[in-house]
């Protein structure tokens, strides 16, 4: 019901609370964001990916600090219902004009929502749904940087055109010969224009600050011609005389794609109005949700609040029903999905088998190291939920008798909410991209038979890939653990990710070891592990009988990967990294580079 008077004295006061807490935790990211560019000039790259893992941080001290603050000041766990209904009238009064509405009224969930009983998790008191509108929204400011710029060039200026479009992000550190880079991407772009005639709204239209993560920065825009339009995206990085260069020229929605994938770290960009930021970049990737838009931009929060809305909103448009995932089971994660929705959603099991000497605490750690961590294209991103109510009737029995058996803490059937309605409450989950698991994947290729040439031409290109996300995580620092194929997925792209993450370490902290020769025929003979072997000793030449039992994946593996299964690779790149080497990952293709020997290689 709608109250017809804001008469509570408190109301106001809270509400301004909690929009200021709001301010002060934007304040925090965004000037930590702003800071990624000094460190990309100066070449910090330890520091830049420090700031990207403890920004994930900031939201939950803020939303912890502005909790303390109202209970402190007013009690607010006791205040009635209808206090807290004016509440959030003001609050909504306060964002009129407010340029991150869409991220504050996510704060005011997370605060409220641990004050609230939950049967009050609705529209009168939370946002359920947006209340203020994120259309059209400009800083009216003289000095105010807009979300972004507008360049016309034509044929004659548009050499000295794009110049200053790079120049105008203003970085203080000199190009190797922007001139000379300039040229690389103009020709690129003729050809993909072709012959195109140049229409009267020819333009580029530039995101007005760079994208940063780790040791790159990132020109974004589109190209307008006519009624084309082009997404393009530049990386900027340091050559190995520290000089920078435009390392590629990534044109089209599926090279972007790539770039703002779920598998890769959030950017760090400076923004006044993410809305419009999101907005635009939408422009450039029709097909990639806005949560996970606003996931690449470090905004996961919102990310996870609009995932929610999407599921909620999915599950009143679908009719079919939770499964126990295809696939071989976890040891230690249980899996479901719904067959229509593009996710999966995992639950630690309360008990493990003897061989995973680990504990839910331990795997949550693990989860959430690869949540702070570099994930370079190869580690799945996963949203963490708590106290999820799903309606009973959409879940199959055996999934029910599934979670009954091994995750019994973590269940929860009522009708919490008094509906009427039963619920299944999973007490934490993970929600995650569903991939298909790479050992179904290479088992229809198997079926297919050895005389099928697209099932022989797609072995070779997964195992190729498999060998390379393996690399790609030792660049990062990360020894997957497990790399049996069902623990990689692969992606709608074809790309190999990683997902069981329950055994990684860091490469620095393994030991990578040799068998020992055999002392004597006993040993030689011996069916066991005669040596003794440390708690982080890794034998990279016993993977082989564990993976390259088909003869086809195993001629491919050992053509372009056979240094995996040798202990001096994985302890050279542990040395150089413990030297306090930062590898490059590249978020495109390598053969997009207009010069590939500028700069470091990758590891493959
Ligand atoms: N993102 C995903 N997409 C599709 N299937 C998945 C995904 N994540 C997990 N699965 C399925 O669930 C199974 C178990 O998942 P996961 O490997 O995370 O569990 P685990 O208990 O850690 O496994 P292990 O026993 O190897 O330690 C996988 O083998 C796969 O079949």
């Amino acid at each position: 019901m709608f109250p017809q008077r804001l008469d509570s004295p408190l109301a106001y006061d809270i509400a301004k609370a909690m929009v200021d807490g709001f301010n002060r935790h934007y304040r925090l990211f965004r000037t930590e964001s702003a800071r990624a560019k000094h460190r990309f000039e100066t070449a910090d790259w330890h520091g830049q990916q420090r700031a990207q893992r403890e920004r994930i941080e900031f939201y939950d001290l803020r939303v912890r600090e502005c909790f303390t603050r109202l209970e402190r000041e007013f009690k607010a766990g006791a205040l009635p219902m209808d206090v807290w209904q004016q509440i959030k009238l003001h609050y909504i009064g306060l964002l009129v004009d407010h340029y991150q509405p869409e991220l504050a009224e996510t704060f005011f969930n997370s605060v409220t929502t641990r004050i609230l009983h939950r049967t009050h998790f609705h529209n009168d008191f939370i946002f359920v749904r947006p209340a203020v509108s994120t259309e059209y929204i400009e800083n009216p400011e003289r000095t105010a940087r807009p979300t972004y710029h507008a360049y016309y060039p034509t044929r004659e200026n548009m050499r000295e055109v794009f110049k200053q479009l790079v120049n105008d992000f203003d970085l203080r550190r000199p190009f190797e010969d922007l001139d000379r880079d300039t040229g690389y991407v103009l020709q690129a772009m003729k050809r993909r224009l072709g012959d195109a005639k140049l229409r009267t709204n020819f333009q580029f239209q530039v995101l007005s600050g760079l994208f940063f993560r780790n040791k790159g920065a990132y020109v974004v825009g589109k190209i307008i011609n006519g009624f084309t339009e082009i997404p393009f995206a530049l990386p900027i990085l340091h050559n190995r005389h520290g000089k920078l260069v435009i390392d590629a020229a990534l044109f089209g929605e599926d090279d972007l794609l790539m770039l703002f994938s779920f598998a890769r770290a959030y950017f760090m960009v400076d923004m006044e109005i993410p809305s419009a930021w999101v907005q635009f970049l939408r422009s450039l990737m029709p097909r990639k949700q806005r949560t996970e838009i606003y996931n690449a931009l470090g905004l996961a929060k919102q990310g996870k609040t609009l995932f929610y809305r999407d599921f909620l909103q999915h599950l009143r448009y679908s009719t079919d029903r939770f499964r126990i995932a295809p696939g071989i089971k976890g040891m230690v994660m249980l899996v479901f999905d719904l067959p229509s929705f593009p996710f999966v959603f995992k639950l630690i099991k309360d008990y493990f088998p003897p061989q995973k000497e680990t504990t839910r605490e331990q795997i949550k750690a693990k989860y959430l190291l690869v949540k702070q961590h570099d994930r370079v294209g190869r580690m799945a991103d996963t949203l963490e939920y708590r106290e999820v109510a799903f309606p009973r009737e959409r879940f199959e029995d055996d999934l029910i008798e599934e979670i009954r058996k091994f995750a019994p803490s973590q269940l929860e059937i009522s009708d919490r909410d008094g509906d009427g309605h039963l619920e299944v409450i999973i007490k934490h989950l993970y929600i995650e991209r569903r991939m298909i698991p790479l050992n179904i994947y290479l088992q229809e290729a198997f079926d297919a038979g050895p005389g099928d040439p697209h099932a022989r031409a797609q072995i070779e290109r997964v195992v190729i890939e498999y060998g390379n996300a393996i690399k790609d995580l030792v660049a990062a620092n990360i020894f997957p653990g497990d790399m049996l194929w069902k623990n990689f997925g692969v992606t709608r792209n074809g790309k190999v990710v990683f997902y069981d993450y329950d055994e990684i370490e860091y490469i620095t902290d393994c030991n990578f070891r040799r068998v020992p020769e055999p002392r004597n025929e006993e040993e030689e003979m011996s069916g066991e592990v005669w040596y003794t072997v440390g708690p982080h000793d890794v034998f990279p030449e016993t993977f082989g009988p564990f993976l390259l039992g088909n003869p086809q994946v195993r001629a491919v593996f050992l053509e372009h990967h056979a240094d995996l299964l040798d202990a001096s690779f994985w302890q050279a790149h542990k040395e150089r990294i413990a030297q306090g080497h930062v590898y490059d990952v590249f978020p495109y293709d390598q053969k997009k580079r207009f010069n590939p020997t500028d700069g470091e290689t990758d590891l493959s």
